[in-house]
């Protein structure tokens, strides 16, 4: 539905040239709701920006559902902007307007007919839960109703892509948790594609299938947000998700282990504890707890221990193979 194909962008500024975007090639499905992740300045919005050409990328393509925009005369690029709805960090309202009008002025854009925005408008604002708030003006509404205008207004011309510039990033946490699920709503009922950028791993693991993290312009791992959460395979993506999932041991307790210590994640299941217990009762091991959680990623549990296994080196080895066959995935942490 929407796939970026060899986007770079340069930009020059003073005589210099900086790269934002470095030959970045993604698909995102429809019905995603796709997350990319990184650091300031990693090249996030740029790309982002790329999606409805905001900003024109030096080389490469972006399709949506088959078209190159770049490719398209500046009518017909208007025609399919429309078409892609966007909502921002500080959510750009016309302060001089009512709720009502932001929202009106995206369908005047769009020429639809006069007697038909009213009720349009009122449509949006059930949608976004601000029946209301119609007559108010943004400065009386708290940021979160500022973000739910926001995305009224980016509804308003029935988009088949949602880009979410950092909207969270301005809310406090309940907030942030009561848009999220806005947005996951209108993903699930309306089939809208959202592609959002964030450095806030949290907001990915609440509400994105798949992911995709930038460094210095290029994207570095991308695939399945269970599957990242259960094994990030680059540094930086594993500095993300110790982020939400932190398994410091402290240096004193480390001190005293004398086993090996290993990392024992079951996905899909809350059964891990009980594999474990059997391991225990039938090798001739010892198990310390260091760590444990169940995190819930798309409403599938990931359980994740780690544990001090003491025994000798044959008991350690069947005991982590006989916890590989009942579905874990042993990683060793460290030896001693
Ligand atoms: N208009 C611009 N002119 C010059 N350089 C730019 C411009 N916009 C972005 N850049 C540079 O491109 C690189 C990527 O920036 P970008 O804003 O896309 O990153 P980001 O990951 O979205 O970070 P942030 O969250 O801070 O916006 C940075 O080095 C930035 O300085």
């Amino acid at each position: 539905m929407l796939e970026f194909q060899n986007i770079t962008k340069i930009y020059k500024s003073k005589g210099k040239e900086v790269v934002g975007v470095d030959n970045v090639s993604l698909k995102v499905n429809k019905g995603d709701i796709f997350g990319i992740v990184g650091y300031s300045g990693a090249g996030k919005s740029s790309l982002l920006r790329c999606v409805n050409l905001l900003e024109r990328p030096t080389s490469g393509k972006v399709l949506v559902n088959g078209v190159d925009l770049t490719e398209l005369s500046s009518k017909d690029l208007r025609t399919a902007r429309l078409k892609i709805g966007m909502i921002f960090q500080h959510f750009y309202l016309v302060s001089q307007k009512t709720v009502g009008e932001n929202i009106a002025f995206a369908l005047r854009a769009a020429k639809l007919p006069k007697n038909r925005i009213d009720a349009r408008v009122d449509e949006l604002l059930d949608m976004v839960g601000l029946t209301d708030k119609r007559d108010v003006y943004p400065g009386q509404l708290s940021g979160g109703q500022k973000q739910r205008v926001g995305i009224a207004r980016a509804l308003a011309n029935n988009p088949s892509i949602l880009l979410c510039d950092e909207a969270t990033s301005a809310l406090d946490p309940k907030t942030t948790l009561s848009i999220l699920r806005l947005l996951k709503d209108i993903n699930k009922k309306l089939g809208i594609t959202i592609v959002l950028i964030t450095h806030e791993m949290d907001v990915v693991k609440e509400i994105c299938n798949r992911m995709a993290i930038m460094q210095d312009g290029r994207v570095i791992e991308e695939g399945e947000v269970y599957d990242i959460f259960a094994s990030p395979h680059e540094p930086l993506t594993q500095e993300f998700i110790s982020s939400v999932v932190s398994f410091e041991i402290p240096p004193a307790i480390l001190k005293d282990v004398q086993g090996e210590i290993i990392k024992i994640l079951f996905k899909g299941s809350v059964a891990g504890e009980g594999v474990i217990a059997d391991t225990m009762q039938r090798f001739d091991v010892k198990g310390n707890f260091l760590h444990g959680t169940i995190e819930y990623i798309q409403d599938r549990p990931l359980g994740i221990f780690l544990m001090e296994l003491q025994g000798d080196s044959q008991a350690v080895k069947d005991a982590k193979g006989y916890m590989e066959e009942r579905g874990a995935i042993v990683e060793v942490i460290s030896h001693v």
